[in-house]
């Protein structure tokens, strides 16, 4: 079986995915970016893909959302990873002389309180191990990268300082995505729901329908359209599996309200 991970090396996609699939005899397909983990997925030049979904620190990672919005691809776990971002520098560079910092999106932003305190520029790259190979190969003691200790050790830089994120305990959500709708047997669901028509009240009364039927949601993001100002769709995860009765029933009652429901997967947790 063929799984997309971001690469290179060093990565914390390729450290959630090494340790989530163990059993299998896996071919690993390694890509530069998110998109292209999920365009790999999509297009079938690999069978599944796994992908960060949101940080407890940062939130939504809006790539992997939109990326679930447009090409038609299931969702079918989540793992829930630990992350420690570092300050990575040329072995004998010294802190002081530190002016940048270079990594991936969602780790900077999950740093935001020490870079401005430390008063850094910042530099975007597409994984924080792609940052790290940039500050070994350039050689340079004014740039630092914010990535895992595995990279560090990869590529021979050192920790100038460990766990620069604004909270310490800090974890990523992953998920793993296939374009085979297979399993749909977890204890959570993943809906994506785009109201038939804008009207004042059409949220609250889209989340009634859970409410009234006592199922807890565990995370909701609205991504726009990107047609219109103002217009949305809305990913709702519900702390229940698409087998039991209850989410049978908002299903129907959704559809029923004509809006267009799109169940992205029923799933189990692994906390890694
Ligand atoms: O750049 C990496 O190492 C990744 O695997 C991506 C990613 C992300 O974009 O959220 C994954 C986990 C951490 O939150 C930081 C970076």
């Amino acid at each position: 079986m063929k799984v997309a991970y971001l690469g290179p090396q060093g990565s914390f996609s390729e450290e959630a995915a090494f340790r989530y699939f163990t059993t299998e005899l896996i071919e690993w397909v390694m890509c530069d970016s998110i998109l292209e983990v999920i365009e790999a997925v999509g297009e079938g030049k690999a069978e599944k893909g796994i992908v960060p979904i949101e940080n407890s620190i940062e939130g939504t990672i809006n790539i992997t959302a939109d990326g679930l919005l447009t090409h038609d691809l299931f969702v079918e776990a989540e793992i829930i990873f630990p992350v420690s971002l570092h300050l990575l520098s040329l072995a004998g560079a010294d802190i002081h002389e530190i002016r940048e910092v270079w990594s991936i999106y969602p780790a900077l932003a999950q740093c935001r309180d020490f870079i401005r305190q430390s008063q850094l520029k910042t530099k975007q790259f597409d994984s924080t191990s792609s940052a790290a190979q940039a500050v070994k190969n350039q050689e340079r003691k004014d740039v630092a990268a914010i990535a895992s200790k595995g990279a560090a050790d990869l590529f021979h830089l050192q920790i100038a300082k460990s766990n620069i994120q604004d909270n310490s305990n800090n974890h990523t959500r992953f998920v793993v995505i296939s374009k085979e709708n297979t399993k749909q047997n977890g204890n959570k669901t993943m809906l994506l729901i785009t109201p038939c028509q804008d009207h004042s009240g059409v949220l609250s009364s889209i989340l009634n329908v859970f409410s009234a039927l006592s199922i807890n949601l565990t995370w909701i993001e609205s991504r726009p359209t990107k047609k219109k100002l103002g217009t949305y769709h809305f990913f709702i995860e519900t702390e229940n599996g698409l087998h039991e009765s209850k989410m049978k029933k908002a299903i129907t009652i959704l559809e029923a309200y004509e809006h267009d429901i799109r169940v992205l997967g029923s799933y189990h947790t692994t906390k890694l």
